[in-house]
């Protein structure tokens, strides 16, 4: 993947001011860091050979400068640093805030194929990476450039044979670097896949812990988590070995460099070309030639955490949302709730088969309309096309007369409610969960609501009534009442269209029938689409819809079904069979 270099950029753009104030004072510094040595140098070389009266005085003097450079060097110092690391932090805000909305425009298949953990550790571990590229990189680049480039000047004005000679040493640790950086770049990249891998585990394990429970399974579960675990730290003992070898290599290199200087630099005393003066200055500057080097390997670790995070980043903002508005999407109003789906054909994938290949279907408005037929057949994948859950392979889907790819997304889905057997519901009060469905809606109007639900008595004996908190995803409420406040959310949001998927398959029998009269209420005066698998529930349907391997079947009142002898009749002796 080439680095997308505009796009990084682009992210400086609303601090643009702030940085290069922080840059400058960097530049600033380093400058003034620059100038001590050549006061050492002054003092040594000049103050010293004066007497004793006036070398007091100038060396005061020149304390007196120092002091005051570092106060100001140390001034410059904690502004870089501070608005420096806010500036990092501020665009990684920026950039986790961009992400998240962008996972929020990306459809289900994008989700079916992503795993949850891996998106996290985009959007927490990778970013954090960036947030130190963007900011330390041009300020210690800044910060070094200065520096060497001024020690270089002035060494070269002293000796220049000796300065040359210990430049000579930089090509070779240009190459070794540039030798290490590619290997580890694989190896950082390799880390976040790894490290991605590990929080996928966690999220998945931790999800599922009541069914690791249920099953007993805690060591399987540990057993799985190690694996990743163990994968994340031989990938990272690569990285430290690419590091260490580097790392040592040129601090060899450093060390070599200062062995030069004191061997040259004393000789050429003895032979009365540089005085002690010269080899001072140049001991004090080499840290200034040194320390860039010294850093080379930490900088480009983080230079290549930087970009790997970043080219991570790029190839989530990358992905198009495969459902989108198109540009001349019109709102969804006054909405009958007529439904048509016509010749539809659907696959989920390029290389998977297809659910329907020629499907037809026509729903009236305010119809109930029960979808019945084995497990596998599709009945939840018809119903996840009339919201553009996902988009039709061929054929299409259209609500009072309009395509559904035509309907300006929000409002399509406005006018949809669903219902499912897995309820999601959010960590916070039981208030919060309900007004979900109408962000905006009074406190009455949710409690209208959960009275419509059958939900208001049962939340009134929660220890806090409507302000209890749920738990995560409702863990502290029973299936049934799970249930019923989902049906309050639907209530509130007031769709022309219902959904409702086994909505009531896993209660028992009391609970079953109060969310029954809870779903009888919602689905009053509304288009109603019903999957069910209790063919019991149906019975009433004023059309059962039997889907197939084959498609659609059959279709009709349950007497008129049953009569038929068809697919409907044998799937209910079926079921019977297994309820006796
Ligand atoms: N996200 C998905 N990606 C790929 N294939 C899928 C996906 N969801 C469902 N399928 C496949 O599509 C087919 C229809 O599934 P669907 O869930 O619509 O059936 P269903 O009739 O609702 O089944 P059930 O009654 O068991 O819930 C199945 O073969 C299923 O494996």
């Amino acid at each position: 993947m080439t680095f997308p270099i505009k796009k990084f950029l682009s992210y400086y753009k609303p601090y643009k001011g702030i940085f290069l104030t922080v840059l400058g004072c960097a530049l600033f510094v380093s400058c003034l860091q620059l100038v001590f040595p050549l006061l050492v140098r002054y003092i040594t070389n000049d103050v010293l050979e004066s007497d004793l009266a006036t070398a007091l005085t100038d060396v005061y003097w020149i304390g007196g400068i120092m002091l005051l450079l570092i106060v100001v060097q140390n001034i410059g110092n904690y502004f870089v640093d501070y608005k420096g690391h806010e500036i990092g932090a501020r665009m990684e805000s920026d950039m986790r805030s961009e992400l998240f909305s962008h996972l929020q425009t990306l459809s289900f298949r994008f989700y079916d194929k992503e795993k949850t953990g891996q998106l996290m550790s985009r959007v927490t571990n990778d970013l954090l990476m960036l947030s130190e590229l963007y900011h330390h990189a041009p300020e210690d680049y800044t910060r070094y450039l200065v520096r060497f480039i001024g020690a270089f000047v002035i060494l070269f004005m002293i000796n220049a044979p000796l300065t040359l000679a210990v430049f000579c040493f930089l090509p070779v640790l240009g190459v070794l670097s540039l030798f290490f950086n590619r290997m580890l770049n694989r190896a950082m990249t390799r880390n976040k896949e790894r490290i991605a891998d590990v929080n996928a585990q966690v999220e998945d394990s931790l999800a599922g812990i009541r069914v690791v429970k249920s099953f007993a399974n805690e060591k399987l579960e540990v057993e799985k988590f190690n694996r990743e675990n163990d994968r994340f730290l031989f990938s990272r003992k690569h990285t430290y070995r690419a590091e260490a070898y580097f790392y040592n290599s040129a601090e060899a290199f450093v060390q070599l460099i200062t062995v030069t200087i004191v061997i040259f630099g004393s000789a050429s005393i003895l032979n009365q070309t540089f005085d002690l003066a010269d080899l001072i200055t140049f001991l004090l500057y080499i840290g200034f030639l040194i320390e860039p080097i010294q850093k080379l390997t930490h900088m480009s670790m983080q230079f290549q955490e930087g970009v790997t995070g970043f080219q991570r980043f790029m190839a989530i903002m990358n992905v198009k949302p495969d459902i989108e508005n198109r540009s001349d999407a019109i709102p969804l109003s006054n909405v009958q709730g007529a439904i048509e789906f016509r010749e539809v054909a659907f696959r989920y994938g390029d290389h998977l088969d297809d659910v329907f290949t020629d499907l037809s279907l026509t729903i009236v408005p305010g119809e109930y309309v029960a979808i019945v037929g084995p497990s596998g057949a599709g009945k939840t994948t018809l119903s996840s096309l009339i919201p553009r859950f996902y988009d039709v392979t061929a054929g299409s889907v259209s609500i009072d007369g309009h395509d559904v790819r035509d309907i300006e997304l929000h409002s399509l889905r406005s006018a949809i409610g669903i219902v499912q057997q897995d309820v999601y519901l959010f960590a916070g009060s039981v208030m919060d969960n309900i007004r979900y469905g109408l962000p905006g809606a009074s406190d009455d109007e949710v409690m209208d609501a959960a009275k419509k639900a059958n939900a208001h008595s049962f939340i009134e004996r929660l220890p806090h009534g409507y302000h209890s908190e749920i738990g995560q995803r409702g863990v502290r409420l029973s299936g049934g009442q799970k249930q019923r406040l989902s049906i309050a959310r639907v209530f509130l949001k007031n769709p022309p269209i219902l959904i409702l998927d086994e909505a009531t398959s896993s209660l028992d029998n009391e609970s079953e029938s109060i969310v029954k009269r809870s779903l009888d209420n919602l689905a009053r005066g509304r288009t109603t689409l019903v999957i069910a698998h209790r063919l019991s529930t149906i019975r009433n349907a004023e059309r059962i819809v039997v889907l197939t391997e084959e498609g659609l079947t059959e279709q009709g009142t349950h007497d008129a079904l049953l009569s038929h002898n068809g697919a409907y009749a044998s799937l209910y002796a079926h079921h019977f069979e297994y309820q006796v």
